[in-house]
């Protein structure tokens, strides 16, 4: 066969076999893509007075939602914030101080707010440390907040959701997990813990709640310059540090533009930054993908992600050695 076929020949190969791939994505994912507005509708959002969650509620203010309403536990925080968002958008929204862990204070606070059109589950506690010398208290104080506070208002606000649909159009559940939530680190398995089980709620929510039009999204951010960061870093082990910055930190205003864009296209996996669309692609396991283009994306690069992966794993692992080489010899010195 002359070379010129033969060229002829492959091209048609190397370009039926994506285009074929595309088209069976394009019939195949499932759910399907999704617009779920922001102006005029009712935003919920936990940990609303503080970095991420404050500045949802600036967006979703901005964005001309009908309501946005705040929860936390602090009222001063809640009522600077009220006052802080009031200034910034004329908007006047509704402040509730509860503790997630508390169901029925959620259940009255989420009653009294009324309806909800999009809930977003922000709130969260952080502590990095070791997990052998990290009290369990505050290991449990960390399920206790991030995930089963996420259940428990989740739990309050699904009824009246579930029930005012479709008349209130599509509704969205979004939860605020961590690139944490992907990858467990050094410093931050407690932690790690309570945002990975995030990812099974979501999962298995979706399944239970596309036939009401209620859709889920995750959110993965990296470290993300907000209050609560500054805290964790005055404690913060030097290793975790180390591995934490491998992702690139972003602001607390980013984050909260990639949150509410993704919700609005119903998108289940909301990466922040490059490197977690790269973990995302490398997580992607049984998570639902609306788009057929990032399908398609996914699954060119699976096997390419998976080697990256285990790169940046052989880095951390000879890092961990050396950091624990290091910690062994400045002990030395100190015991001599
Ligand atoms: N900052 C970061 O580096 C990253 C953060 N995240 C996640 O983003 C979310 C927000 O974090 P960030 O903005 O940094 O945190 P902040 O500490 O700045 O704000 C946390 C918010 O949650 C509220 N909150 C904390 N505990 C409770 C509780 N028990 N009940 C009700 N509200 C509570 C706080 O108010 P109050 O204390 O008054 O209750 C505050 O409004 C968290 O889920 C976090 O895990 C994910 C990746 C990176
Ligand atoms: C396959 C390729 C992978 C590429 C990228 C991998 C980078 C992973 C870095 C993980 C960073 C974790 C940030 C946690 C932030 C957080 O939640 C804390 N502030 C709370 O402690």
């Amino acid at each position: 066969m002359p070379m010129a076929s033969l060229l002829l020949l492959l091209l048609l190969v190397l370009l039926i076999i994506p285009l074929s791939v595309l088209l069976a994505l394009r019939l195949l994912v499932r759910p399907r893509t999704i617009n779920i507005p922001i102006r005029g509708r009712h935003v919920f959002i936990s940990g609303g007075s503080s970095g991420i969650g404050l500045s949802l509620a600036h967006q979703a203010a901005s964005a001309g939602a009908s309501r946005v309403t705040i929860l936390a536990r602090s009222v001063a925080k809640l009522e600077d914030a009220r006052d802080s968002i009031r200034r910034a958008t004329g908007a006047d929204i509704s402040a509730f101080s509860a503790d997630v862990r508390d169901f029925d204070a959620v259940k009255k606070a989420v009653d009294a707010a009324g309806p909800v059109d999009v809930l977003i589950c922000n709130h969260g506690v952080f502590a990095a440390q070791d997990f052998e010398t990290q009290d369990l208290e505050v290991a449990k104080f960390m399920v206790d907040v991030n995930l089963m506070g996420t259940l428990n208002l989740i739990k309050a606000a699904l009824p009246t959701m579930r029930r005012s649909r479709p008349q209130r159009g599509p509704g969205s559940i979004a939860i605020m997990s961590s690139q944490a939530g992907q990858v467990g680190l050094h410093g931050l398995a407690a932690y790690s813990a309570s945002k990975f089980g995030l990812r099974g709620l979501g999962e298995a929510l979706q399944q239970e709640l596309i036939e009401y039009g209620i859709h889920v999204s995750l959110i993965f951010p990296p470290d993300t310059e907000t209050p609560g960061l500054v805290e964790e870093k005055k404690r913060r082990p030097e290793v975790t540090s180390i591995l934490v910055g491998y992702s690139s930190a972003m602001q607390a205003d980013d984050v909260a533009r990639k949150t509410l864009n993704g919700i609005k296209s119903g998108t289940f996996t909301i990466p922040c930054n490059l490197d977690g669309l790269m973990l995302a692609i490398a997580t992607a396991g049984l998570s639902p993908q609306r788009s057929f283009l990032i399908a398609f994306v996914e699954v060119i690069l699976a096997g390419l992600m998976r080697l990256v992966g285990l790169c940046y794993l052989w880095t951390w692992y000879n890092l961990i050695e050396r950091w624990h080489a290091k910690q062994e010899q400045s002990q030395l010195k100190w015991n001599v």
